[in-house]
């Protein structure tokens, strides 16, 4: 066979790897029928460790890596515990009848909630000024002043510095249905989070964990801060109770505390360690050549981050109550570093070695 011959062959084998790839996704999707009428919850490790453990062993006995048949199963498994994902909650039908605004809808988080919500069935309306969303079956209004403010969830998505006020505005008006924001900081909303409950609003806050081109919930967090209403944390929750997401309970002000590391430090991490890479001085092009395992990993991270948008990563590090305790932190740690390097300390610094190998043993992972 030539070159040409070759590709064409593996071309074809392609194609056949892919509608095998599509037949497993349908078997999946009965699966997950099955599993709902036998009660079951979606995903199963046991299973999963099953399917990995068999691809590992054919791929070895047909002479395939079995590093890459996992990884490729991996994949599978994802691709069908999203399929499933979006059976249930679907499935779940828990908007039936029910109606939704979305303040901010057409923004990114906006959007996602918007689709989300259709997808549990809710009637969604999208309110903002920026645009109308892409999605024709949303009805659209430009102000959500001018509405009645008839729903039953209201979701507030605009950016932090709006989402007060709007809380706020929404707060003078009372309106009968659920409200909440979905903020990545909580201080900042304190005041209209706090106006709505003394309004005697059902309101609630709440965090997803997780950017708005993420498909699949499992191994996410989202965050339901109680402000004392516990039907509207509880509402909230039943929301994503057909996702795999992982439910966790708190208050406003030890989110932001938490956050101020969560996001606030690993943002400024990166923030940091690109800026020193683009001041650099004469060094800075020919990095931008080289590659080693840890800096390539790094670099990967700090380009999201960079690409983020610097008014929402800006908001994150300035507005929250607490990050000036994780950025001290941060510097507190730099100045540790330098301090044993510059002064030859190597028992410091494998102090420093040994603390975090041993903090992140202690890190449960899930995903
Ligand atoms: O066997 C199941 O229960 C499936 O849903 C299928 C499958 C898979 O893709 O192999 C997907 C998710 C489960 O966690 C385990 C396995």
């Amino acid at each position: 066979m030539n070159l040409q011959e070759i590709r064409e062959r593996l071309s074809e084998l392609d194609r056949q790897v892919l509608a095998l790839v599509a037949e497993r996704q349908r078997l999946s999707r009965e699966v997950a029928e099955a599993k709902r009428a036998e009660g079951k919850a979606t995903r199963d490790y046991t299973r999963e460790r099953e399917v990995l453990m068999q691809a590992r062993a054919t791929a070895d006995s047909l002479g395939v890596s079995p590093v890459l048949a996992e990884q490729v199963m991996r994949l599978l498994i994802r691709g069908s515990l999203t399929t499933q994902e979006r059976i249930r909650v679907a499935a779940g039908g828990r908007g039936d009848g029910k109606t939704a605004l979305i303040i901010g809808g057409t923004g990114k988080m906006g959007r996602w909630f918007s689709d989300f919500m259709a997808s549990q069935g809710y009637t969604v309306t999208v309110a903002d000024p920026a645009r109308r969303p892409d999605n024709a079956a949303y009805a659209y209004i430009a102000d959500w002043r001018e509405s009645s403010l008839d729903y039953d969830l209201i979701v507030v998505a605009t950016p932090l510095k709006i989402a007060n006020v709007v809380l706020q505005e929404l707060a003078g008006r009372k309106p009968r249905g659920i409200v909440f924001d979905i903020g990545s900081l909580k201080t900042p909303l304190r005041q209209g989070i706090d106006a709505l409950q003394s309004a005697g609003v059902k309101v609630t806050s709440v965090h997803p964990m997780f950017g708005p081109d993420t498909e699949l919930l499992s191994g996410r967090h989202v965050i339901f801060i109680d402000m004392g209403n516990r039907e509207a944390v509880q509402a909230a929750q039943e929301l994503f109770g057909s996702t795999m997401a992982k439910q966790v309970v708190m208050g406003l002000d030890e989110h932001d505390r938490l956050i101020a590391y969560v996001l606030g430090l690993s943002h400024a991490l990166n923030i940091a360690f690109f800026t020193a890479l683009a001041e650099s001085g004469e060094a800075a092009p020919r990095l931008a050549q080289l590659s080693s395992t840890t800096y390539d990993a790094q670099v990967d991270v700090a380009t999201r981050v960079a690409a983020e948008s610097p008014d929402l990563y800006f908001e994150i590090q300035h507005l929250n109550d607490y990050g000036r305790e994780s950025l001290q932190a941060l510097r507190g740690a730099v100045e540790k570093l330098w301090q044993s390097v510059s002064t030859g300390d190597a028992p410091q610094f494998t102090a420093m070695m040994q603390q975090g190998r041993e903090y992140l043993a202690g890190r449960v992972r899930n995903d």
